[in-house]
């Protein structure tokens, strides 16, 4: 570079830059319409400060650390609010259902949209209704079989390990829910946890693990540098470039498949899952207990609190792909294909991870908490006689210790823990009426405002939850405040209105117009396979799995610091 042209650069560029720096700096902290918003000064004037905590995957730890120094609500970025609050959050995504932000996009499968990347509300309400009937607790009572079968085969697979093997429960989990999710799906009984049990590389299960990376690294590297990184001759590599296309290619497969058989009218409306790899074992030969008809199960049936009538469904089981090719649109349409398969894809990627997470984490909780453990045992073995039987869902959902340490678990290892981005509409859109923008707690937010909560800081609310950080099943039990030490609190505020209060914290699956379509599924996996494995084995950590590798980590989603939760399953000696 000439003098003179390094002179210009040190006397006029750079000061310039810096003044234009300096006066929206003093605007965003000073004029801007969120200027009287709390936070840290250097949050309000530029997003590198929550991007360097993002990219140290620890933002929910920071964003709470914020609520704890400046209150309810936070402005963390010159354009994004959080807050952790009731009514704002009923508000935000119950009553006015704000549209989502452009973050969800980097979740776009095959670059087309699914049910969580629809950002604007009337648009997904529209998408959801063309799946959610698939979710109800009725039709999902129906695939019972093949929950149990697919969790049959884990156990087996279990048994047949040699003594003390420890092995990492992320990728178990992770083959275990896919294996679900696409019989659920399609009917199909993929075998992946056989593939686990092989070694074999399941290209399908690890395009799913690969897929929010994909997702991470797409929306922040420039096209250009993602193109010329997936042209390494690396075979890993190209895995992770592919992990949209390698999915893409299993659905669709499933597609035509379906297509061919509505079209040849061989499915219509059952299609019997096809097993595709035999499993001979005592577990399996036990299924028929519980898979063939639940009205045979033969546990001792314990008081069940479920509501039975959401079971009492005639129609016959569907799976959710027919559902998807035969929903229309309002206009008369059916589903483009394109839709379909990143619909089906979209299930995929949000059902896995979570619910391999949640349930590793769970255990992880059991290895150091035996007195969890024996009570959960107590009400286990009391509806499973047989530990080759799964008792009816109708049996499990009535399990009051099972249910409430599942609650605690999904308090404190949420899965998807994460801010649950919205934005603040113009004033003159159909269903928001606002001249001054949203009224947050008595800030006025404008239209295009990042608006968020999470999960993380509403679960740790002190004020709801006692001890927020103990794992406490007990606390979702009635008799626990009016039998502890806190019979003062249980005098001022009922125990209804106590559990009522601590469960409209809870949003482990989203709240409001958005929660996590899979909700009823999620939840009878982690009771299936909880059941399962804990009256078939003793769990216990394996070297190295500690509180320093299981601390949290979050990318959206949860994980441990070590990535890998590594357990050791003892079959369980059958009582004398
Ligand atoms: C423990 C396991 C799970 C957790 C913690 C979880 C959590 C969540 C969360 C937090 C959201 C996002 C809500 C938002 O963006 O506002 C979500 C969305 C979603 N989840 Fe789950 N999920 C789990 C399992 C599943 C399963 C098993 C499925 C289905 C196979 C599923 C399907 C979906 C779908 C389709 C959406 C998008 C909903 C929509 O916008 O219509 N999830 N989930």
């Amino acid at each position: 570079m000439s003098f003179l042209a390094m002179s210009l650069v040190l006397f006029f560029v750079l000061p310039a830059l810096l003044l234009v720096f300096v006066c929206r700096a003093i605007h965003l902290l000073f004029f801007h319409p969120l200027s009287s918003i709390p936070g840290p000064w250097y949050a309000a004037v530029s997003s590198l400060w929550i991007t360097s905590h993002v990219l140290r995957l620890e933002q929910c730890k920071t964003i709470h650390a914020l609520f704890q120094t400046y209150g309810p609500v936070v402005r963390i970025a010159p354009n994004k609010v959080v807050f952790c609050d009731l009514g704002a959050m009923k508000s935000v995504y119950s009553t006015w259902k704000f549209d989502k932000s452009d973050y969800y996009k980097s979740l776009l499968t095959n670059d087309n949209d699914h049910a969580m990347t629809t950002l604007p509300h009337a648009q997904h309400s529209i998408r959801r209704k063309a799946y959610a009937s698939h979710y109800t607790p009725s039709n999902l009572a129906k695939l019972q079989p093949e929950i149990g079968e697919a969790t049959g085969k884990m156990i087996d697979t279990l048994h047949g390990l040699p003594a003390h093997t420890s092995l990492d429960t992320l990728p178990l989990f992770r083959h275990l829910s896919l294996d679900i999710i696409v019989a659920s799906s399609y009917g199909f009984q993929l075998g992946a946890i056989n593939k686990w049990a092989l070694e074999a590389e399941d290209h399908l299960t690890m395009a799913i693990g690969d897929f929010p990376k994909r997702g991470i690294l797409r929306s922040t590297v420039p096209t250009w540098a993602w193109n010329l990184v997936c042209k390494i001759p690396n075979a890993r590599l190209k895995l992770l470039c592919d992990s949209d296309k390698i999915m893409a290619e299993f659905v669709s497969t499933r597609v035509y498949e379906m297509r061919a058989k509505l079209n040849a009218d061989k499915l219509a409306p059952v299609v019997a899952p096809t097993i595709v790899a035999p499993t001979p074992s005592h577990f399996l030969s036990a299924f028929p207990t519980f898979s063939r008809s639940s009205s045979r199960a033969s546990s001792p049936a314990p008081s069940c609190s479920s509501d039975d009538s959401s079971f009492s469904d005639d129609t016959e089981k569907s799976y959710l792909l027919p559902r998807l090719l035969n929903y229309r649109y309002p206009s008369g349409e059916t589903m483009p294909e394109t839709h379909v398969i990143s619909e089906c894809m979209g299930h995929m990627v949000a059902g896995t991870d979570t619910t391999s997470i949640s349930l590793s984490y769970f255990l992880w909780e059991l290895t150091r908490r035996q007195d969890i453990l024996r009570k959960l045992r107590d009400e286990i073995d009391a509806v499973m006689p047989d530990p080759g039987a799964i008792p009816d869902i109708k049996i499990l959902n009535g399990m009051e210790y099972l249910n409430a340490f599942i609650k605690e678990g999904l308090r404190i290892y949420s899965a998807a823990p994460s801010l649950l981005e919205r934005v603040v509409p113009v004033s003159t859109s159909k269903n928001f009426a606002c001249a001054d923008g949203f009224d947050l707690m008595g800030y006025a937010l404008p239209p295009g405002t990042i608006i968020a909560t999470q999960a993380w800081s509403m679960h740790r609310d002190p004020a709801v939850f006692q001890s927020p950080e103990t794992f406490l099943p007990e606390r979702w039990l009635p008799a626990y405040a009016a039998g502890s030490k806190e019979e003062d609190a249980a005098d001022a505020e009922s125990e209804a209105a106590r559990l009522a209060r601590m469960a409209s914290h809870m949003m482990p699956f989203g709240t409001g117009s958005r929660i996590c379509g899979g909700v009823n599924l999620a939840q009878n996996i982690m009771r299936i396979v909880l059941v399962a494995v804990l009256r078939n084995f003793e769990v216990e950590a394996a070297p190295g799995t500690d509180e320093k590798s299981m601390d949290m980590r979050d990318s959206f989603v949860m994980f441990p610091a070590a990535m890998e939760c590594k357990l050791i399953f003892h079959p369980r000696v059958p009582a004398a």
